[in-house]
């Protein structure tokens, strides 16, 4: 049943990729995620972390089962409805960046404030670019900028339209510890100052720490929710899972 603080909320859940061999991604998962808070979502690959992140933030469809962002059923949407919500209250953050390399730095954060055809707060708007450390390269070109800085402008793009929710898939993937630690503090901060909800699929236990709470996949399952664990027991618990055989190669 939804509550008022959930930012998302998904019931039974179940996504099956048809085809010759259909896969069962997600098996009847059932997940709040409180208003307020950063959740990491963990597990080995292909337990359906991205799967979830998608069916949660409308980017995909589940097979069946509801998901909620607050309280909008996603099913009741039209796919128009469903691109305005992504684009209004919702934002992403991805290991690719997914910059627009034709536009500066200033154009990409602007970006979604003019997809949606709304005047930008500009005091926000400048608040989002002090927050992130950018003021002083809003117009040069993503290719002119690091790894760090990219993502930097990805987060500042994803803040700007204050979404509710801020869904990440392996953000700081593609970055080193000392940048992924400022990139993380900015998520932290887009929570604890903004209020944000942020969920993080992530492989690191060091990035999951950042997090409130920790779930883990495992088959299209979630198999542990952790309220802050701390990197040594997140690490344990994916060791634990590592160790754990396949099926096929148990019977073989
Ligand atoms: N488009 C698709 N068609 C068919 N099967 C898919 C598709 N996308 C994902 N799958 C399968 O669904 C399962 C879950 O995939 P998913 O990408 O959600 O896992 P993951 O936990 O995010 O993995 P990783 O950590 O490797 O990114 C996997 O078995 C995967 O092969």
């Amino acid at each position: 049943m939804y509550q008022a603080d959930d930012a998302v909320s998904v019931e039974r859940v179940s996504k099956t990729y048809e085809g010759d061999q259909p896969v069962v991604a997600l098996a009847e998962v059932d997940a709040r995620f409180r208003r307020g808070t950063m959740t990491a979502v963990m597990g080995p690959s292909g337990s359906g972390k991205s799967t979830l992140l998608h069916c949660a933030a409308g980017l995909d469809r589940p097979t069946s089962g509801r998901v909620r962002i607050g309280a909008t059923d996603l099913s009741s949407l039209s796919e128009k409805q469903l691109t305005r919500l992504r684009r209004d209250r919702v934002g992403f953050v991805f290991q690719a960046f997914n910059l627009v390399g034709a536009l500066t730095v200033e154009q990409n954060i602007m970006l979604p404030s003019r997809l949606s055809g709304r005047r930008p707060d500009r005091a926000w708007v400048t608040e989002v670019v002090e927050r992130v450390g950018l003021g002083g390269r809003l117009r040069h070109r993503p290719s002119e900028l690091s790894g760090g800085q990219q993502q930097r402008v990805a987060i500042a793009r994803a803040l700007v339209t204050r979404p509710e929710v801020i869904f990440c898939d392996e953000p700081t993937g593609a970055l080193d510890t000392q940048t992924a630690a400022e990139v993380l503090a900015l998520l932290r901060s887009a929570v604890d100052q903004t209020g944000q909800t942020v969920i993080m699929v992530t492989h690191d236990p060091v990035a999951a720490s950042y997090a409130d709470r920790v779930v883990v996949f495992a088959d299209g399952r979630i198999v542990q929710d952790m309220p802050q664990p701390g990197v040594q027991r997140i690490a344990e618990q994916l060791a634990l899972l590592g160790r754990r055989q396949p099926v096929a190669a148990r019977e073989g």
